[in-house]
């Protein structure tokens, strides 16, 4: 299938230990070479997966000024709603084509986060909308949790080495509207070519064409998962941490072919960061002679906010 491997989480959550190192083994050698999974057995049902959709739709297809009046100002769009072209890749000018709704963190026992992130923002016409969100961000969160357990293991770290960074982390479960195209997009595409910028991506709504994945010979690799399948990929974070050992790979969503432009995209990326002090600096066993350290040492807040500022989300 497309050049992506596949993967079953339940070879890792399962009591065989064979099943478990085949798993890490996967998902390890995946993340080095094309940086990019299609994982299947997550904690995602399908009735949960279904009910998302449609409030997502109803979302969607609220009128524009309900919608705007849920884009909040001076936060860069990490909460809330945020309007058809306003984010572009980085060393890009034009915004891509796409908008989209971001839910975070729901802080439970922390008064210090709590204070640092921004409220999330309740869709009052859509009370099903907000619950459902919430549901998919814990599912999300889960399955990303022992994603990571299993890199740690990869990396030869504790298991449980990124559990405390990502409890109560700066995640964003980002629902995303690519609208019909009505007339030729001047150098514009849907998404534009960009590595993520946290630590791994879980991906709802790649079945479909339009997600596509550059290799190591530069060609754009069509990147298409399975009816039950989320696709999981590196971000930058993870892959300053581990001295580009896990790769962080470039990606693009490409504009149909003219007889479907009048079909909209969706889908559901799960942006899993870790909380903003968490250091990026190389881990020492990913350093050695023939890989010497490539990145400054950075935290992750600051490596957001830098970002954030490439994105044109916030001004510097
Ligand atoms: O829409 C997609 O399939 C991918 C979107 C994406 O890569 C992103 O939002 O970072
Ligand atoms: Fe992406």
């Amino acid at each position: 299938m497309s050049g992506i491997p596949s993967v079953n989480l339940q070879d890792f959550l399962s009591e065989d230990k064979n099943r478990n190192k085949k798993f890490i083994e996967e998902i390890g050698s995946a993340f080095e070479d094309i940086g990019f999974v299609a994982l299947s057995g997550h904690f995602l049902s399908d009735e949960l997966v279904k009910d998302l959709y449609s409030e997502v739709r109803n979302f969607f297809n609220l009128p524009q000024e309900v919608k705007d009046s849920y884009e909040i100002p001076g936060i860069g769009g990490q909460r809330g709603y945020t309007s058809f072209g306003k984010e572009h890749a980085k060393g890009k000018k034009e915004g891509d084509l796409k908008e989209f709704w971001h839910f975070g963190q729901y802080v439970e026992d922390n008064p210090k986060l709590e204070a640092e992130y921004p409220d999330n923002v309740m869709v009052k016409e859509l009370p099903n909308f907000n619950v459902i969100g919430k549901e998919t961000y814990k599912m999300l969160e889960k399955t990303a949790k022992y994603v990571l357990r299993a890199l740690a293991l990869h990396l030869e770290l504790e298991e449980t080495y990124f559990d405390d960074y990502i409890k109560n982390g700066n995640s964003i479960l980002r629902p995303i509207h690519y609208p019909p195209i009505t007339s030729e997009p001047k150098n514009a595409i849907r998404a534009a070519a960009h590595g993520d910028i946290n630590l791994i991506t879980l991906l709802m709504g790649a079945q479909g064409k339009g997600l596509q994945v550059m290799n190591h010979q530069g060609e754009w690799v069509d990147a298409i998962a399975q009816p039950n399948e989320l696709m999981i990929n590196v971000g930058d974070m993870l892959s300053r941490l581990t001295n580009n050992k896990l790769k962080s790979t470039i990606h693009q969503v490409v504009n149909p072919p003219r007889e479907l432009w009048g079909t909209s995209r969706y889908s559901i990326p799960y942006f899993m960061h870790p909380v903003s002090d968490m250091p990026l600096n190389c881990l020492d066993n990913c350093v050695d002679e023939e890989n010497p350290k490539q990145f400054e040492d950075i935290t992750a807040g600051e490596f957001l906010h830098e970002r954030l500022i490439e994105l044109g989300l916030i001004k510097k």
